[in-house]
């Protein structure tokens, strides 16, 4: 059953010889004639009954009392709503009747008598007072309803008033209700702060209508008269917006939505992009929940948007972004009004299915907000004040907790224990002397920066970077190894500002990052570890887009597209005015690096550029790079020890936040490498002469590996030649069966593996 035919359940207290009761409207489905009517002599009564229907289709039951046989003197209207099966008609049922009726009852909330009714020769009422009523301040005060059950509103019409109602037919759309004998205002000033019987002609009106179809269907109920009647039913939004400002009644949802739609919009999106809170600043207020509770959801379901910040980091300014936004937004919030609007007028109940659409659900949770305060207008609490906001009591402040630096002690040690790492000192060192004597040379210059994650749920806090020096020169690749979790991505997202450091320092360009993001950005080129792309844009538009923001303008422009889609594979068949969401990982991962490269940015972040590559995407991502990095500085990560060797110019391998070595790959290798690994397979019978066999060789050997007659041995370089390893096997495969030997110096990988498990060793210990 339609919502509006399950409406109403209305009760008017009223007080007779200071006795109080209450009388009912009932539904016409659920009596026979109005005579035949169970009248409760109490509300409570009335309440009773209406749960008493069982099985009944219609969730609300109304009574009404025979005026006559009771008498109403001096009423106040109240309305009740029962309409727990379906709560949404339940909220647009209270907000309409809310309007209508609750708000009549509150003396600031009466409207004034110039705008009340007055007869006019488009309204059907003859006995309305002329002009001179709102001078006076006699005209009648009325009351719209919306309702679309003819017989609904005869029953309610006839049931409460009897034979003493007019009920007055405006086609199909509207009933009115003239009244003798009704409630409403008496035309004494001073009187009408609450609704009073008067008895006379030019009392109030009631009226029972369906139509203002775009401002009841829009899902805003105006509660009183307004141009919409004196204008033969036809009503717009603007005339119901205006007859509200006038009479100073409430701030219509639909203004709300209309002004603030674009903004909410874009908070809703600009939550999107936010990282994550670090602290807790928490808005416990129930009926902001409501609209904030969505938003959350959407947090948890979709991965943050950060395109904002990608958009910013290659240069576009706040003013033209959220000018940009907001028109976008307005345009946006438009079209869903007049969707809105017009799905509300023809297809009332999708309007709960356009409710699934967040901006809806955001509106929804605004209004909320609003009937929050309207609440505690209507009780003696005056609601949420502004300086309540600043009382722990009421949870809408949580105290904000600091974020915890690291313990001093443990940094101490961390010193400690890069005591013996030469290297790591001398980068230290030289970031020092940098920073006494500034050059621009040096394109970045990290200065003890640290990164700590808040613990949460009773886990301690993360130290995601600890105190890290480093300085890379133009027209260096610096590569960053470390496990999963040793903080790379950290360290790059507190470089390309999307973490603010927990405390350190560092330089791009001589630019600070704490405070100079916005410079930064202008030369700055990023590679993100997952790809940040519009879905519905090419990868031609991509880079137009982003070469614009880097002020790449016409041939220039043009030429540097083409060259960076031809050498990253991403020209040849189309595949430049392809979607990129229709692209496979591989090309969108070679789009990000053709971002981050375009526009000649000075100094370009790469988070392991090359995931996902086939070996050819890979070699040709090499190439790029290696020919971009002449004039800039790159910081790469990877986990490709083939990688690293072949484009970076010095590597530092990170554990657990801190820097454990720096240096170019060969003295990296020949500083923790210094062995070779000799590797020999027999039948698991020899395994016993293989090892005697190296013992020979030397003594100090180490087997680092064993597996079904496959043996591996680390052989100091100092204790061992290369021939007299020839000689060994060429005795060795006399005595028995060789399948396979060899012998090669130590790779990168092996460097990466014994520092990473140095570290994490040490780490274990302290
Ligand atoms: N937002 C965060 N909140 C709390 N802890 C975090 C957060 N981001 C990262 N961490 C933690 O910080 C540590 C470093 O993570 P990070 O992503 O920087 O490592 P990584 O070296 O980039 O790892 P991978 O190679 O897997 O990408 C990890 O232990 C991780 O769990």
């Amino acid at each position: 059953m339609h919502y509006k035919q399950a409406l109403y359940f209305a009760a008017a207290h009223h007080e007779r010889d200071g006795e109080s009761r209450s009388c009912h409207l009932l539904d016409s489905s659920q009596r026979a004639s109005p005579q035949e009517s169970h009248i409760p002599e109490t509300e409570h009564e009335g309440e009773r009954s209406a749960r008493a229907l069982p099985g009944d289709p219609l969730p609300v039951t109304v009574w009404a009392p025979n005026p006559a046989r009771h008498g109403i003197q001096h009423a106040r209207v109240q309305v009740r709503l029962h309409l727990q099966k379906q709560p949404h008609s339940l909220l647009r049922l209270r907000q309409a009747l809310r309007r209508s009726v609750f708000r009549q009852q509150s003396s600031r909330r009466m409207p004034r008598s110039q705008t009340r009714p007055m007869a006019a020769a488009s309204l059907p009422f003859p006995d309305l007072p002329d002009a001179s009523c709102r001078t006076a301040g006699s005209c009648p005060l009325t009351l719209l309803f919306t309702a679309e059950n003819h017989s609904l509103a005869e029953t309610v019409t006839a049931g409460m008033y009897g034979s003493a109602w007019n009920v007055t037919d405006f086609g199909s759309d509207i009933y009115a209700i003239s009244a003798t004998h009704a409630l409403g205002s008496d035309s004494e000033p001073g009187k009408n702060d609450y609704i009073e019987p008067a008895f006379s002609v030019g009392g109030p009106i009631y009226y029972l209508q369906r139509n203002c179809s775009d401002v009841e269907k829009s899902g805003f109920y105006i509660g009183m008269e307004h141009p919409c009647m004196a204008n033969n039913h036809k009503c717009n939004l603007r005339d119901a917006f205006d007859t509200l400002a006038q009479n100073d009644l409430m701030i219509s949802n639909s203004y709300l939505q209309f002004l603030l739609g674009p903004v909410t919009k874009m908070l809703f999106e600009f939550v999107k992009e936010m990282p994550k809170p670090e602290s807790s600043l928490r808005l416990d207020l129930s009926s902001l929940l409501g609209a904030l509770f969505f938003t959350w959801v959407i947090l948890q379901l979709f991965p943050q948007q950060k395109l904002r910040i990608m958009m910013k980091m290659h240069g576009l300014g706040d003013g033209p972004y959220w000018m940009i936004s907001y028109g976008y937004f307005l345009a946006i919030s438009v079209t869903y009004m007049s969707c809105f609007v017009i799905f509300g007028s023809l297809l009332g109940g999708w309007i709960i299915v356009m409710e699934l659409y967040p901006g809806f659900a955001l509106y929804r949770g605004l209004y909320e907000f609003g009937q929050f305060s309207f609440d505690a207008s209507l009780s003696e609490n005056g609601g949420m004040k502004w300086q309540n906001l600043s009382e722990s009591t009421n949870g809408m402040k949580e105290k904000k907790t600091p974020l915890p630096t690291p313990d001093t002690e443990m940094q101490v040690s961390k010193v400690f224990s890069h005591m013996d790492k030469r290297d790591v000192i001398q980068e230290m060192e030289k970031v020092e002397e940098l920073l006494l004597e500034p050059t621009i040379n040096h394109a970045i210059v990290c200065d003890n920066l640290q990164k700590v994650y808040p613990g949460r749920d009773g886990n301690p806090d993360k130290f995601a970077v600890r105190g890290l020096y480093l300085s890379v020169p133009q027209g260096e690749c610096f590569g960053m190894l470390g496990p999963n979790g040793a903080g790379k991505t950290s360290f790059i997202n507190m470089m390309i500002g999307l973490e603010k450091p927990s405390s350190g320092a560092a330089f791009v360009q001589g630019l600070d990052i704490r405070t100079q993001m916005d410079g930064i950005y202008t030369t700055m080129g990023v590679c993100p570890q997952y790809d940040l792309l519009w879905e519905s844009l090419t990868g031609r538009e991509h880079l137009l887009f982003y070469g614009r923001l880097k002020n790449l303008k016409d041939s220039a422009l043009t030429q540097a597209v083409e060259e960076y889609l031809k050498s990253l594979n991403l020209f040849h068949g189309g595949v430049a005015d392809k979607q990129a969401g229709n692209y496979s990982g591989g090309m969108k991962r070679r789009l990000s690096v053709a971002i981050s490269l375009i526009g000649d940015p000075r100094v370009i972040y790469m988070d392991e550029p090359s995931r996902g590559l086939d070996p050819a995407s890979r070699k040709s991502l090499w190439n790029v790079v290696k020919h971009a990095k002449q004039n800039r500085a790159i910081i790469l990560t990877t986990h490709s020890m083939e990688e690293a060797e072949a484009l970076c110019d010095r590597l530092g391998i990170f554990v657990n936040g801190s820097l454990q070595c720096v240096g170019n790959p060969k003295e990296l290798k020949a500083r923790y490498g210094g062995t070779y690994v000799f590797t020999m397979t027999t039948s698991s019978d020899h395994e016993k002469d293989v090892e005697n066999m190296v013992q020979r060789l030397t003594p100090n050997a180490n087997k680092i590996y064993h597996l079904s007659g496959t043996q591996k041995f680390e052989l100091p370089k100092e204790d061992v030649k290369i021939g007299d390893v020839f000689q060994a096997v060429d005795a060795a495969k006399r005595n028995f069966t060789v399948s396979a030997w060899g012998l090669v110096d130590t790779t990168l990988e092996d460097v990466f593996i014994k520092v990473a498990r140095e570290a994490q060793a040490f780490e274990t210990l302290s």
